[in-house]
């Protein structure tokens, strides 16, 4: 027998990625749209408020920001559930911990891509930075985006810096050099930089660059359209949907990720 249609909440419906998500779930039979919200007190003209809105999902898919995904995330877990897909990115350590602790009530799948190459990308630089010895070979990473960007690094920058420190058996933040400016003394061996471009309508270029005395390695991505996070969200959404609580990641969703 047909599979009744995962019903789909969008929060943040007023945003780049969240129309891009209502459209992409209207067009896939396997689920129904049963709501959009966006901030409290934007309601009207196919939109809810996010109580109204909860309480017909299966599942949120949340791109929208740091503080008000955090603040969802312990809204759904305090009312116990739906599953939340959240791709903002930009988040404090505080709000990090307030998803983790959610997590341990309903099922989160977030990530700063849900790109389906990037994700494959991620494996490769892991690869690439355990074979490639921290000492000889300086990684530097660059990101470009749109201009109506708001934080930097990009998410997925700083998961490409994860999967770099991760093959290295470094902490991130112990070897970041997320910004640099004047006399910044001599690149240390080990440090993980980053460079960031803000300008028009780049949907999001990603590379990691390893750079060896006399020899360059550099592994690459290009986002062309916002569809493809939108379709990776999905994927993300039926796979969440009916998990145990947990925290997972995109690497979870497409089974990348070998877990104990
Ligand atoms: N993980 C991934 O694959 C991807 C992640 N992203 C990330 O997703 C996020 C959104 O990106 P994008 O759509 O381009 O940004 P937008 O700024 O276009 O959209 C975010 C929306 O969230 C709304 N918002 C703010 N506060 C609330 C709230 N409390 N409740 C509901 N909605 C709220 C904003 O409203 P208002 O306009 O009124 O401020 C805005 O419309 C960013 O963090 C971005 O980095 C983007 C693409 C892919
Ligand atoms: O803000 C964006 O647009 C994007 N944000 C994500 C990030 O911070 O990495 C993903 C994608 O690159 C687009």
């Amino acid at each position: 027998m047909a599979q009744p249609p995962i019903r789909i909440v969008v929060a943040g419906a007023l945003g780049r990625m969240g129309r891009q998500m209502a459209e992409a779930v209207q067009t896939d039979p396997r689920l129904a749209l049963a709501a959009r919200f966006h901030r409290p007190g934007t309601v009207g003209d196919g939109l809810v408020s996010r109580d109204e809105a909860l309480a017909t999902a299966d599942v949120v898919i949340d791109f929208s920001t740091p503080a008000a995904s955090a603040d969802l995330a312990r809204f759904c877990a305090n009312r116990g559930g739906p599953g939340l897909v959240v791709g903002s990115t930009g988040f404090d350590s505080a709000e990090l911990a307030d998803i983790a602790d959610a997590a341990k009530t309903i099922p989160i799948v977030r990530s700063g891509s849900f790109s389906l190459g990037l994700n494959m990308l991620i494996g490769l630089v892991e690869q690439a930075a355990r074979a490639l010895d921290a000492d000889d070979w300086d990684a530097e990473i660059f990101e470009a985006h749109h201009r109506h960007k708001i934080d930097a690094p990009s998410g997925t920058a700083l998961m490409l810096g994860q999967a770099v420190a991760g093959g290295r058996g470094v902490a991130l933040d112990a070897v970041a050099r997320r910004v640099r400016d004047g006399v910044t003394g001599v690149r240390p061996p080990g440090e993980i930089g980053f460079a960031v471009v803000r300008g028009g309508s780049i949907v999001g270029e990603h590379s990691v660059s390893f750079c060896a005395d006399g020899e360059l390695v550099t592994l690459s991505h290009a986002a062309g359209d916002r569809i493809m996070f939108a379709r990776g969200a999905i994927a993300a959404a039926l796979w969440v949907a009916g998990r145990p609580p947990g925290q997972y990641d995109m690497r979870d969703v497409l089974g990348l990720n070998a877990r104990a």
